[in-house]
């Protein structure tokens, strides 16, 4: 099956890697171009544009950084629109509510069908098949679509309408956000108040609170090492989403606010395109120790 891939960042040149391993024929667009070239030798075809791309396939994929790249990839110039008519387009995107709804209603006034799908999981879990698909939208394309997901995820929920997929997403890692200030400042305190932070996530990993990010990322936070699995600046945009949803549902929400306060203090000391988990630098910057 001829399947288009829009958005070969971490996450989606991972998944498309995925699809075409195991036997999905996938057309690839990305906006730096360039980027095609290394799923070709996986046996990818380019599209010039994304247009073109949805145009050649029954159904098109997109993963792209945030709303302002997920609606101008549809509505701009040459963008999905043009040739939707007939056509599945699946954004897994993480992007808020509004946004998805907004691409949806574009795509069914010109004859498309529309499933948001945003996943949890990381560069890992998207190497290795095993994210959590979160889809809402249109049932037949979900069930169409659901072939491409077993590959990608470990497992797929249907949430009803177009929102409630994004909303979940948006749920999710805004308690990841959290969980992940919590953790920066106990590492911090451990060290500053002179126990070992790495006998600390032994502890950890032996209690209730034992979870697989502490164990992940414990050991390359206490090496200062943030490779990017999940950018900083996208976990931001999430809290940043998380909050105007918190907003719009009368949701205080001070635990959150004050962890997106630290990712946007992290982006300011040029931490953005760092893992996430680089927000611990904030944890240890002169101005909270004195
Ligand atoms: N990384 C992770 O662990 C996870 C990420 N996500 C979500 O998945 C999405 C992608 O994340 P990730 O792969 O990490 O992000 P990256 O920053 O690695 O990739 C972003 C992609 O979006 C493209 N893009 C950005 N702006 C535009 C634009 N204006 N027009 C067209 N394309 C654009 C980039 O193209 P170009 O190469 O040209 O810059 C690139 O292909 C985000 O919404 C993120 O929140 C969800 C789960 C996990
Ligand atoms: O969105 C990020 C993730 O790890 O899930």
């Amino acid at each position: 099956m001829e399947v288009g891939f829009l958005g070969l960042g971490i996450m989606g040149k991972a998944m498309a890697t995925n699809l075409l391993r195991h036997g999905f024929k996938v057309t690839v667009w990305n906006r730096t171009l360039s980027k095609c070239e290394e799923l070709v030798q996986h046996g990818a075809s380019i599209g010039e544009t994304p247009a073109t791309v949805v145009k050649k396939c029954k159904y098109t994929i997109a993963m792209l950084s945030d709303p302002s790249a997920a609606l101008s990839v549809v509505l701009d110039k040459d963008g999905v629109l043009d040739h939707i008519n007939g056509k599945g387009y699946i954004d897994m995107s993480t992007v808020d509510a509004d946004t998805s709804s907004k691409i949806s209603e574009a795509i069914k006034a010109k004859g498309g069908y529309f499933l948001e799908a945003p996943v949890s999981g990381s560069k890992k879990p998207a190497e290795d098949g095993q994210l959590v698909i979160l889809a809402a939208g249109d049932k037949a394309l979900y069930d169409e679509a659901l072939p491409a997901f077993d590959i990608l995820g470990k497992k797929s929920f249907f949430l009803g309408d177009v929102g409630n997929g994004a909303k979940m997403k948006l749920v999710v890692n805004m308690i990841m956000g959290s969980m992940m200030n919590a953790f920066s400042e106990g590492l911090t305190l451990a060290e500053r108040s002179g126990l070992d932070p790495a006998t600390l996530l032994d502890v950890l990993d032996l209690g209730a609170i034992s979870n697989g990010m502490f164990k992940l990322k414990g050991p390359t936070m206490l090496q200062n090492s943030y490779s990017p699995a999940f950018p900083l600046k996208h976990q931001q945009k999430d809290m940043r989403l998380a909050l105007a949803l918190g907003d719009e549902n009368a949701v205080s929400m001070p635990i959150a606010a004050a962890a997106n306060e630290a990712f946007k203090k992290a982006r300011s000391m040029g931490l953005g395109d760092l893992d996430f988990s680089a927000v611990h630098e904030t944890y240890k910057a002169p101005d909270r120790s004195s």
